[in-house]
C-alpha cells in the first residue's frame, strides 16, 4: 500500500512515518511539506537518518490522489481544504479538529474560523476506534479524535452507555505533555515558561469541549455540558484524564471494573486495572495503549476515573494507524504491537 503523509514535518508526522516505516503493509510513503520541499527528512529531524530516506514534496493534489491512503496532519483549516480537495478520490485520514463536529456553528464557535462545507462534516467519520469499529471499516474520509477528547471519553463511555453516569453532570481535569501543541515553540511551551511548572489554561473553552460533549450526547441521548480544565505538565508526551462522577446508590469498585471488562473485552488497546490500581502516563508512552482505571469513594457516593494515553499516538497518529488498518482489512493491531518505553 502506498501513503502519503501531509504535514510530515510535525509532530503528528514524525510519528506517522515512526509507525508506518515498521507496518508490514505499507510498501512506500510519500511526504509533503508546505515549507521544506526538496529537504531529506533527516534535515528535520537527524534521529530518521539512515534509516528513512524521503525526501519532502510541494503539496499537489494531483500526487496526493496517487496513493491509496493520504493522512492529513495539518492544521486546522488547511485540513478542510485538502479534504475538499480530495475527497472520492482517495481514502483520506484527517488528524485536525476540522472534521470532528458535525454542526457547522459549533465548529465557528469554538474554532474562531469558518468550517468545512457542511457535507464533509456529514460525511467524515469520527475515528474513535472502540466506538465507531463498523463506520470505520467504510469510511472514505476519517477524522481522528483529538488527544484530549480520545483519552477522555474511552475512559467514561462505558459508564455513559451503561447510564451509571450522568453525562449531564461530569468534571474532567486532564493534564498534557508539551508535544500535544505540536512542534512549533511558544512562549507557552517553552523550556524556561514550561520547566519546574504546572500550568492550567483554556478552563470552559478548550475547542475539545463540543467534541467530546457531542459524543456523550450521541451515547447518552441527551445534553451533556461538561466542565473540563486542562493542564499543562512539564513534560513531553502524554496525557492523563481524571474524571469524577457521582454513581447509582450501591455501585463499587468492582461493578466498574466489571463493566468496563466486559465493554473492552474485544478491544486490544485499551486495559483496565484492577482493584483499584491507576495507571499512570509513562505505562502507555510511545504506544497506542488507553489504560483507565478507578476508584470508588463509598462515602461520597463519586467515582474517579483516570485513564492515560500518549498523545502522539492513541491521541493522534498511533489511532490513525489503527483505523487505517480497519478501514483496508487489517488486524486492528498492525504494525501497532510495541511494549511501552519504559522507565
Ligand atoms: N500534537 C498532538 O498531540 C496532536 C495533534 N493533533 C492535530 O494534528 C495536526 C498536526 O499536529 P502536530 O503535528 O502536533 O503539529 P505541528 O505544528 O508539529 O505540525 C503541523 C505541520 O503542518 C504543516 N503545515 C503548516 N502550515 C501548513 C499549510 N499552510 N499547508 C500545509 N501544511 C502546513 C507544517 O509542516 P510544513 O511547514 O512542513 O508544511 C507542520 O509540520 C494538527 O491539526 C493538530 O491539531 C491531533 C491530536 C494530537
Ligand atoms: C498541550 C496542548 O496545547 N494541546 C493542544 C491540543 C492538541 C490536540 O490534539 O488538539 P487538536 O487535534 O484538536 O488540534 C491544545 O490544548 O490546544
Amino acid at each position: 500500500m502506498k501513503a502519503a503523509i501531509v504535514g510530515a514535518t510535525g509532530y503528528g508526522g514524525i510519528e506517522l512515518i515512526r509507525l508506518l516505516h515498521n507496518h508490514p503493509d505499507i510498501e512506500s510513503m510519500t511526504v509533503f511539506s508546505s515549507s521544506q520541499e526538496g529537504k531529506q527528512m533527516a534535515q528535520s529531524y537527524p534521529h530518521v537518518t539512515g534509516i528513512v530516506e524521503l525526501t519532502l514534496e510541494d503539496i499537489e493534489p494531483q500526487n496526493l490522489k496517487k496513493h491509496d491512503v493520504v493522512f492529513l496532519s495539518t492544521p486546522p483549516g488547511v485540513s478542510a481544504e485538502l479534504s475538499a480537495a480530495l475527497n472520492g478520490a482517495v481514502r483520506v485520514i484527517d488528524l485536525s479538529g476540522d472534521l470532528r463536529l458535525k454542526d457547522a456553528d459549533t465548529y465557528c464557535r469554538w474554532y474562531g474560523r469558518e468550517s468545512a462545507p457542511d457535507a464533509l462534516l456529514q460525511e467524515a467519520v469520527y475515528g474513535l476506534t472502540e466506538w465507531h469499529r463498523e463506520e470505520v471499516r467504510t469510511a472514505g474520509l476519517l477524522s481522528n479524535p483529538g488527544c484530549y477528547a480520545t483519552t477522555v471519553l474511552t475512559g467514561i463511555l462505558p459508564l455513559i452507555q451503561e447510564q451509571a453516569a450522568d453525562a449531564g453532570n461530569l468534571i474532567i481535569d486532564a493534564k498534557s505533555g508539551t508535544t500535544g501543541a505540536g512542534r512549533s515553540p511558544s512562549a507557552v511551551t517553552h523550556f524556561s515558561e514550561m520547566n519546574d511548572n504546572l500550568k492550567i489554561y483554556k478552563v470552559n473553552e478548550h475547542k475539545h469541549t463540543p467534541e467530546i460533549e457531542q459524543e456523550l450526547s450521541r451515547f447518552s441521548g441527551k445534553e451533556a455540558p461538561v466542565t473540563f480544565s486542562p493542564h499543562l505538565v512539564p513534560m513531553t508526551r502524554g496525557i492523563m484524564a481524571t474524571m469524577y462522577a457521582p454513581l447509582p446508590p450501591g455501585w463499587k469498585g468492582k461493578d466498574l471494573e466489571n463493566l468496563f471488562e466486559q465493554c473492552y473485552q474485544n478491544s486490544p488497546f485499551v486495559r483496565i486495572r484492577k482493584d483499584g490500581a491507576l495507571p499512570f502516563t509513562k505505562e502507555v508512552y510511545g504506544t497506542n495503549y488507553c489504560d483507565i482505571g478507578f476508584t470508588v469513594d463509598e462515602r461520597t457516593g463519586r467515582a474517579t476515573i483516570v485513564s492515560v494515553t500518549d498523545n502522539l499516538m492513541k491521541g493522534a497518529s498511533g489511532q490513525a494507524v489503527q483505523n487505517m488498518n480497519l478501514m483496508f482489512g487489517f488486524p486492528e493491531t498492525k504494525g501497532l504491537d510495541y511494549i511501552p518505553i519504559y522507565p
